[in-house]
């Protein structure tokens, strides 16, 4: 009698054991540059405020407005000058009603000054100015604060920040901030078939796609990628290779070796590991899996199945989200969005299928179309997709017409 189909483990269950395993890596303090698209892991709090001194908006002369509140082009009001402040420059730091001082943008008002009189006001004199229109208190003055006060909230924990965070942050005077740092994700590929390209194919062999694939898709995700050459199905070959790597990875992705076949090494290899677990999850591409812990410092390890498809859809739906969790970055998994399905499709019952799609969002909706057939080795037609189509496991049909869920690939959330 053949043995029955050991039970498929339901993706949402897989996900939540990755999940439990993977803990947000330690944060530091990072430079500024080096935290573009990290996730905060602290609160900042302005220590400073902006501006953080009265200052003026326009070249001009800083004067008391009652001295100006007559002026106007047939009764001037002349005023001498009786010095000039540049941006960076706080030589007069005061003066008296009935002078005027030069003043250029983003320069300190000094004190006693109430209005700036912009340089088209008047006649731009050096000695003595002549101005030919009154000016209210306070016009082209910014004043300390108008922008950000002293102890004010900017940026929650868990932000990821980006250019204009970054320019605040630097704005008050941050030089580092505290994040989660790129988990470093080294991408083994495994297969005595595989060539790396560049190189002579022979009849019986094909190129090393898939390390390429993965450590493209984990470079996106925001991790550091290291892709290591070719290991053949030898067990040992695939041992010291992944001995060599564990020191630099906070993730391991391997692809291949991990079904039924007679050469499947990588599952023979770290069966061996107590805390590694094999099967069948609940999905199509993607069911064979392996998923555990490693070494020392007990690094997660995926082992993902050798089809290109395969492959690349059990990286968006298991290691995408352990790579977030480890960046801090909310939510790990990437979100679903709803789309008008374009041709029917089928699924086989039990699984969730995950089929490529192209969604068009411009037409006065969001319509989608799935891309060639199921088969996970069809990589051009994953090409030619950007999205997902995910159809539950209890449903074994869509109709063109229906609204389905799809998830946008490249997109950033
Ligand atoms: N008897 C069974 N056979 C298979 C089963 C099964 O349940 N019973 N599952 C099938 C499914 S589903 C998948 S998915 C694959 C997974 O296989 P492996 O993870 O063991 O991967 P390989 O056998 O090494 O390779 C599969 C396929 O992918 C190609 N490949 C592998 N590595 C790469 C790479 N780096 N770049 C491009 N292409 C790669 C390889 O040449 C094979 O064609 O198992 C099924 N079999
Ligand atoms: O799990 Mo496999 O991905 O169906 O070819």
């Amino acid at each position: 009698m053949p043995e029955p189909h050991p039970a498929l483990l339901p993706v949402e269950d897989y996900v939540e054991r990755i999940l439990a395993t993977i803990s947000p890596l330690p944060a530091f303090p990072q430079p500024l540059m080096e935290a573009l698209g990290l996730a905060l892991a602290e609160d900042v709090v302005a220590p400073i405020s902006l501006p953080s001194f009265d200052n003026s908006a326009m070249d001009g002369y800083a004067v008391v407005a009652d001295d100006v509140a007559d002026a106007s082009e047939d009764s001037p009001v002349v005023l001498p000058v009786v010095g000039e402040i540049g941006a960076g420059q706080s030589s007069i730091l005061a003066m008296s009603p009935g002078t005027a001082v030069k003043i250029m943008t983003g320069a300190p008002v000094p004190t006693g000054a109430t209005t700036v009189v912009p340089y088209e006001w008047t006649d731009r004199g050096v000695a003595q100015v002549r101005i030919d229109r009154p000016a209210r208190v306070g016009q082209h003055i910014r004043p300390t604060g108008d922008d950000i006060s002293e102890g004010d909230m900017l940026l929650e924990e868990g932000t990821v920040l980006g250019p204009r965070h970054l320019g605040m942050l630097a704005a008050v005077g941050r030089a580092t901030v505290r994040t989660r740092p790129r988990p470093r994700v080294v991408v083994i590929s495994t297969g005595s078939e595989l060539r790396d390209p560049g190189t002579p194919l022979g009849h019986d062999s094909i190129y090393d796609g898939n390390s390429y694939l993965l450590a493209a898709a984990a470079r996106s995700a925001g991790a550091i990628a290291y892709r290591v050459g070719i290991v053949p199905d030898e067990s040992h070959a695939f041992t010291e290779a992944l001995s060599d790597q564990l020191v630099r990875a906070d993730i391991v992705v391997t692809s291949g070796g991990v079904s039924e076949g007679d050469f499947d090494v990588v599952k023979e290899s770290l069966s061996q590991h107590g805390t590694m677990w094999f099967g069948g999850v609940g999905m199509q591409p993607g069911k064979p899996q392996g998923f555990g812990t490693v070494g020392e410092d007990a690094t997660p390890v995926f082992t993902l199945p050798g089809n290109p498809v395969s492959s690349y859809v059990s990286f968006e739906m298991f290691v995408l989200p352990a790579i977030r969790r480890m960046m801090g970055k909310l939510p790990y998994a990437r979100p679903t969005a709803r789309a008008r399905l374009t041709h029917g499709i089928s699924s086989p019952p039990g699984k969730v299928q995950l089929v490529r799609g192209l969604v068009d969002s411009d037409r006065g909706g969001s319509f989608v179309s799935p891309v060639g057939g199921h088969g996970s080795h069809l990589i051009g037609d994953l090409a030619g997709s950007n999205c997902l189509i995910e159809v539950a496991a209890d449903v074994t049909s869509v109709a063109a017409g229906e609204m389905v869920a799809v998830r946008k690939l490249d997109e950033d959330f």
